[in-house]
């Protein structure tokens, strides 16, 4: 099936989309409304966005039967009018003071770039498909890591950057450059390590090659029918487990693969992580020629260096220094909690603030998450729990309904810790800190904490300049040391809020926001 045959036709989201399984859910969600019987048409009003209710850039461009049409008439390239200076990036009742034109001309900002989309040698379907998503310029990551992707001979990429800074579009956009759209195999695949972020790669690959005929395929659980033989799309992206099935029934065919992603690489290739099965999918990649191997991620602990040097020989590297990994916009505080007990009653008394965008909370456990969850939902709060217990098509309508933005509180763990990128999300909470015994589902008796998810965690706010909040909860002297550690690594100092004084904690948390 053509992923991109994206037609002005009806399309269910948010449960699973029987008629278009790979229709990108947040670029519907962007450019399309629901109507009355719940399915989605395209929007009417020429505005793109639901979710994003605020002046975000990528509300601004055309409708999409005029992005149509103009790309059939127009045989040159015309950017998307560029986002307004004053563009507001932050949807609250907050003022908001820096604006993502002010960020893009900063050098020092990891959004900066001295170049345009037309200098990164990418093609003018690709360059349609970019300005279609209202990017006007590259971020630094996509100014520095396209030209070394797309040279000839392809080169291996270890790229690292800031969460939130654009990494997805460096690689999407290579695996759509490198595809013979006229050989009908599969030539590019992309491993992640959720389901929930291989969806979203997946919206970005037919968001970006809308102009192209490129064809999709998904390698996650319970996706594809049972009997399925043979895939030939173009770009296959999946979860390592079902990607290692896939190949070694045969059902993708590797010969032609030029191009293998990981996304969030160091998590797949950490030995507590996903590594086995990431270099089983490798394994039974080509020998010859060997297909260009791309690594991202926003953090490369020491220890997963070494191993993803071997994983991609030679490769061009682009890293960050220790002090440059977490994004400046997101303001870290914690709050001292009495007991377990209390951090109930303080995330209880949060709800209005967690709400006012939209907020991730992060437990050790899955139950934890559900427990939360039941008892809030018991006391009149309206919250939603994800995790990987559950199952495929609830998590999908889960992750999509948060999306959409009609679930505003996500309790979870460490599943959605990496990757997801829901713009309106202005506040994450650490119920539990993260752990290095959680690492690859194991529970082990390190309970030091575990930066890189840090890292990543609150790194699911404050996405492409835009302000974000992270709450620690800290309750009794082992959780403070472990605070302490993580405030230490990041060379970040984590400001106090007081846990009985709701006003003082509503000021604070608005001027971070500002
Ligand atoms: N050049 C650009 N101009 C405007 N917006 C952009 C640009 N590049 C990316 N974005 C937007 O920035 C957001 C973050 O991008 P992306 O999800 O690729 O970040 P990331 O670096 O992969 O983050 P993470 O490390 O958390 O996975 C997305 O909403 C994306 O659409």
């Amino acid at each position: 099936m053509r992923s991109n045959d994206f037609a002005p036709a009806t399309a269910v989201i948010g449960k699973r989309d029987t008629r278009h399984p790979h229709l990108p859910y947040s670029y519907l969600v962007s450019i399309m409304e629901k109507d009355a019987d719940g399915f989605y048409t395209p929007k009417t009003d020429g505005a793109h966005c639901v979710s994003q209710q605020n002046n975000d850039r990528s509300c601004t461009g055309p409708k999409p039967e005029e992005e149509a049409k103009a790309a059939e008439t127009q045989p040159a390239v015309e950017p998307a009018p560029a986002p307004t200076s004053t563009t507001d990036l932050f949807s609250s009742t907050f003022e908001v003071t820096v604006t993502l034109a002010d960020q893009q001309l900063d050098p020092n900002s990891p959004l900066y770039s001295a170049k345009s989309f037309e200098e990164m040698g990418l093609n003018p379907d690709l360059l349609k498909g970019v300005y279609a998503l209202g990017f006007s310029k590259p971020s630094k990551i996509q100014e520095r890591a396209l030209p070394l992707l797309l040279s000839n001979p392809p080169q291996n990429m270890i790229g690292q950057s800031q969460s939130g800074t654009g990494k997805t579009a460096a690689f999407v956009l290579t695996m759509l450059s490198r595809v013979d759209f006229s050989k009908n195999k599969t030539q590019a695949i992309c491993l992640a390590p959720s389901r929930e972020l291989a969806r979203q790669i997946m919206s970005v690959v037919v968001a970006m090659g809308k102009f192209t005929s490129v064809q999709t395929e998904y390698a996650i659980k319970d996706n594809l029918p049972k009997d399925v033989s043979r895939i030939t799309a173009h770009i296959v992206v999946g979860t390592p487990g079902t990607m290692i099935d896939l190949l070694r029934r045969k059902v993708i065919d590797s010969s032609e693969i030029k191009v293998f992603v990981l996304d969030e690489a160091d998590n797949m290739l950490d030995q507590d992580g996903l590594s086995d099965q990431t270099l089983r999918v490798k394994n039974m990649l080509p020998r010859q020629p060997t297909p260009q191997i791309i690594l991202f991620s926003a953090t490369f602990p020491d220890h997963v260096r070494n191993f993803a040097d071997k994983f991609a020989p030679k490769a061009n590297k682009i890293e960050l220094q220790k002090e440059e990994l977490s994004v400046e916009g997101i303001r870290q505080f914690f709050m001292d909690c009495k007991n377990a007990e209390h951090k109930y009653d303080i995330l209880v008394s949060l709800y209005q603030l967690l709400t006012i965008g939209q907020s991730i909370i992060f437990c050790q456990h899955r139950h934890t998450a559900d427990r939360i969850a039941q008892r809030m939902t018991a006391e009149g709060h309206k919250v939603a729990s994800l995790h990987g217990a559950k199952d495929a098509s609830e998590r999908d309508s889960i992750i999509d309904s948060f999306r959409e933005g009609r679930e505003k509180v996500l309790i979870t763990t460490n599943v959605i810790a990496r990757g997801i990128d829901i713009l309106q999300v202005n506040m994450v909470v650490n119920y539990d800190l993260p752990l290095m015994n959680e690492r690859g589902g194991q529970h082990s008796i390190d309970s030091t904490p575990d930066i890189e998810t840090y890292i990543h965690r609150i790194g699911r706010t404050g996405r492409f300049g835009r302000k974000g909040i992270s709450i620690n909860f800290v309750h009794d002297q082992r959780t403070w040391q472990q605070m302490e550690a993580i405030e230490k690594a990041l060379g970040k100092k984590i400001v106090r809020i007081e846990t009985n004084d709701l006003d003082e904690m509503e000021e604070a948390m608005k001027k971070a926001l500002k």
